[in-house]
C-alpha cells in the first residue's frame, strides 16, 4: 500500500487557489472557528489568542505576542509553540477558500531565535490547490510585517467534512459544540462552499 506522498511541492496539475467571494475583506477578522481552540480561541485560558485577519487574495495574516509562558528556553520562545501559531494561521485559510482542512504535514524552518516580548507578525498563503489538498506557506517576522525573517513552514492541509470532527472528537465537546448556535453558524458558513 502507497503511504501519503510527503511532498510538499505541489503537482504539475495543481490550480490557483480562488478567494471565496464571501470571504471578509482584506484586514477584517476571521473570528474563531472555535471557542476552545489552543490557537484562537477566547474561552481557552491557556491559549495564544490569535487574532487572525483576512489578507490580500488568499492570505491572511495574525500577531503572536511572545509571552513568558511561551518560553522553551530562558527568555526565548519554545518552538512548538512557534510552530502553533504558524498552524493556526495556516488553519484559518479554510476560512479564505470556504473549506475545511486540517493540517497533514507541517514543515517548520527556525530561522533565528524569538525573545520574550517580541509582537511576531505572521502570515499565511494558499500556493496552490489539487483536489482535497491544500498547499500553504507562512512566514513570522520579529517587530513587524517587513521584520526580520524569524520562522517559516511550508504545510500541506487537507480538505475534510464536517464528520471529521463529529466522529473522531470526545463526546462531551462535541454535544456541547452542536449545542452552541455560534458554533453552528460557523461551520454553516463553511457548508456554502458551492
Ligand atoms: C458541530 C461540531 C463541529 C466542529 C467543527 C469545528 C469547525 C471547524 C472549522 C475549521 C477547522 C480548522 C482547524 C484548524 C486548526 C489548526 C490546524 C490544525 O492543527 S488541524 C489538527 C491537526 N491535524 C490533524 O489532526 C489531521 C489528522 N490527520 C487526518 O485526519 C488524516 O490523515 C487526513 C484528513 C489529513 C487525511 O486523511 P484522509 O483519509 O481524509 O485522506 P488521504 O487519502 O489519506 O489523503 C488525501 C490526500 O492528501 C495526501 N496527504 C495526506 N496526508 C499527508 C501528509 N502528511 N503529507 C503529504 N500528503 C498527505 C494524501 O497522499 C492524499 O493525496 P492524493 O489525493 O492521493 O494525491
Amino acid at each position: 500500500m502507497r503511504g501519503p506522498t510527503t511532498s510538499l511541492t505541489p503537482p504539475a496539475d495543481a490550480v490557483a487557489p480562488a478567494r471565496h467571494s464571501g470571504a471578509p475583506a482584506p484586514g477584517e477578522p476571521l473570528g474563531s472557528h472555535y471557542d476552545h481552540c489552543f490557537g484562537c480561541g477566547g474561552k481557552q485560558p491557556h491559549g495564544l489568542h490569535l487574532e487572525i485577519r483576512a489578507g490580500e487574495g488568499v492570505s491572511a495574516t495574525a500577531v503572536l505576542t511572545v509571552r513568558e509562558e511561551h518560553q522553551g528556553a530562558p527568555g526565548l520562545a519554545h518552538g512548538g509553540v512557534l510552530a502553533a501559531a504558524l498552524d493556526e494561521t495556516l488553519g484559518a485559510l479554510g476560512w479564505m477558500l470556504r473549506t475545511i482542512a486540517v493540517t497533514g504535514r507541517l514543515e517548520t524552518d527556525f530561522v533565528r531565535p524569538v525573545p520574550v516580548g517580541t509582537e511576531l507578525h505572521l502570515r499565511a498563503e494558499v500556493t496552490a490547490v489539487h483536489g482535497r489538498k491544500i498547499y500553504a506557506t507562512a512566514a513570522g517576522r520579529a517587530g513587524g510585517p517587513e521584520g526580520p525573517l524569524a520562522v517559516r513552514a511550508a504545510a500541506l492541509f487537507v480538505a475534510v467534512e464536517v464528520e471529521h470532527f463529529t466522529e473522531n472528537g470526545r463526546d462531551e465537546e462535541i454535544r456541547a459544540a452542536m449545542a452552541d448556535p455560534d458554533q453552528v453558524r460557523v461551520v454553516r458558513a463553511f457548508e456554502v462552499n458551492p
